[in-house]
């Protein structure tokens, strides 16, 4: 290609604009063109089968993939790629105003969830009512759908929140409404790029019906989950503002709030972090881009410094039976005894840290864990992507690799669920394909 550009513009081969093409320059541009569709073909299969660190059983799989990619799939990044910085730092955008609008308005409906969360922590409200979870989950993806209709007009929006429960309890509404128009970032500047106060509550209550997407492979979608681990945010443990944006199903931004985290990443994870835990001195800020690593940050009430994330990174295994495993809280959401089977089939004799949301692959992205296993219960649950979509890219993006049970790549393409998966196995890349082996071998009987 740069051969073609560096000639000079008076070589008596290079056709002129104004001049019809000769035959022969035709001949070689057809030659170039089926140099390039044949380079690809071999690239491909070498792409899809380093992508995984898959076990052996999902090589077929993958190939069968291949075979039914049309070029146009091929020249655009393919959802089955692999995605890790090194890969494809080269040709991946940056999407830098993504990024920016992202965290910001992950930071500022994390101001809102954090009001609530103080307020149910001072104990002014009932321990078995669920309503302040209510009202962060609505006057959260109230502030983010404002931010991302202000700078993303076009793009749809997939938002765990309808508001139909809104329209039938005014009380709710005033309430909802009375946090989120006092809710802004202290900076003027930041705050004015989200696109300043929601109007009234008739405009809140009609963003959050914005997110109402189907999902789907095609175009620009975001996808919300205003506060994730509700349970942990009732029990005061972790929970996260999660966002990501996919474009043809792939995700290629994601941003993590979780209030209640350490901001230090070299912590490690202890087994209390799953309950009574505090915002007071914690908050962290997980964003990745795809193509350009991840980063963690302290979660802010003010603008970004662009410069002033740190990458992050999973940590290197050497030793499995080292590793550090984490599991949902609620046995309801993963299999706790299939966890405590394959740990032990691992080798691993600490106990597996329990912790609620998608923190736990933030956690695992900057190495204060390790390893994340979701072990589907039910038959017949289907993942959300609003519960994973940011999580995975920021752990792919640190050096590791998530496939569902069976060794396959979430597909976040195919609408409001990750109906094509079960499950989640999110490990270092190096050691993803032995873990995967030892979760199908105690889960053969169900699979
Ligand atoms: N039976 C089930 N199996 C797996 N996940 C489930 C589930 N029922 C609910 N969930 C999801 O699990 C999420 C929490 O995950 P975790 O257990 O990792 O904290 C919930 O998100 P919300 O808390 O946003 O409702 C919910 O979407
Ligand atoms: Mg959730």
């Amino acid at each position: 290609m740069s051969t073609s550009h560096s000639s000079s513009s008076s070589s008596p081969h290079k056709p002129n604009r104004s001049t019809p093409s000769t035959p022969r320059s035709h001949l070689t541009l057809l030659l170039t063109l089926s140099v390039i569709v044949f380079l690809f073909s071999l690239l491909l299969p070498i792409a899809g089968i380093t992508t995984a660190s898959l076990s052996l059983s999902s090589i077929p799989r993958l190939a069968h993939k291949a075979g039914h990619l049309s070029l146009s799939s091929i020249l655009r990044p393919s959802r089955f790629s692999f995605s890790h910085s090194a890969t494809v730092t080269m040709s991946s955008p940056k999407y830098e105003k993504e990024l920016q609008i992202a965290q910001l308005a992950v930071q500022r409906a994390s101001i809102l969830t954090k009001r609530v969360f103080h307020e149910k922590a001072k104990g002014t409200v009932d321990k078995n009512d669920k309503s302040p979870v209510t009202i962060g989950d609505f006057g959260a993806q109230a502030l983010i759908i404002s931010a991302l209709q202000h700078n993303f007009p076009n793009d749809a929006i997939v938002a765990e929140e309808e508001s139909a429960k809104l329209k039938e309890d005014a009380n709710l509404r005033t309430t909802i409404w009375d946090l989120v128009k006092d809710t802004k970032l202290e900076d003027a500047a930041a705050e004015a790029l989200l696109g300043g106060p929601i109007k009234d509550v008739d405009a809140m209550v009609e963003l959050i019906d914005k997110g109402n997407s189907p999902g789907g492979s095609q175009g620009r979608i975001w996808a919300i989950d205003p506060i994730d681990g509700t349970k942990g945010f009732l029990r005061g443990g972790q929970y996260a503002v999660c966002l990501a944006l996919m474009i043809d199903g792939d995700v290629k931004v994601g941003a993590l709030g979780c209030p209640n985290l350490p901001i230090d990443d070299s912590a490690r994870l202890t087994t209390d972090i799953g309950a009574n835990q505090t915002d007071e001195g914690h908050g962290v800020l997980f964003s990745a881009v795809q193509g350009h690593g991840a980063k963690s940050r302290a979660l802010a009430t003010v603008n970004l410094d662009a410069e002033a994330g740190k990458p992050i990174s999973m940590r290197a295994i050497d030793d499995l039976t080292k590793a550090n495993f984490c599991e949902s809280v609620e046995a309801g959401h993963s299999s706790h005894g299939d966890q405590a089977a394959i740990s032990q089939k691992l080798g691993i004799t600490e106990p597996s840290v329990r912790m609620d949301s998608q923190a736990k692959y933030g956690s695992i992205a900057r190495g204060a864990g390790d390893i994340y296993l979701r072990l589907p219960v039910s038959a017949t649950y289907q993942e959300k992507i609003w519960d994973h979509a940011a999580g995975d890219l920021i752990v792919r993006e640190s050096g590791g690799q998530v496939t569902d049970i069976h060794g396959k790549r979430l597909d976040f393409g195919i609408g409001r669920t990750l109906a094509n998966n079960k499950g989640v196995v999110a490990a270092p890349a190096a050691v993803h394909g032995k873990v995967l082996e030892v979760v199908q071998e105690v889960l053969s009987a169900k699979l």
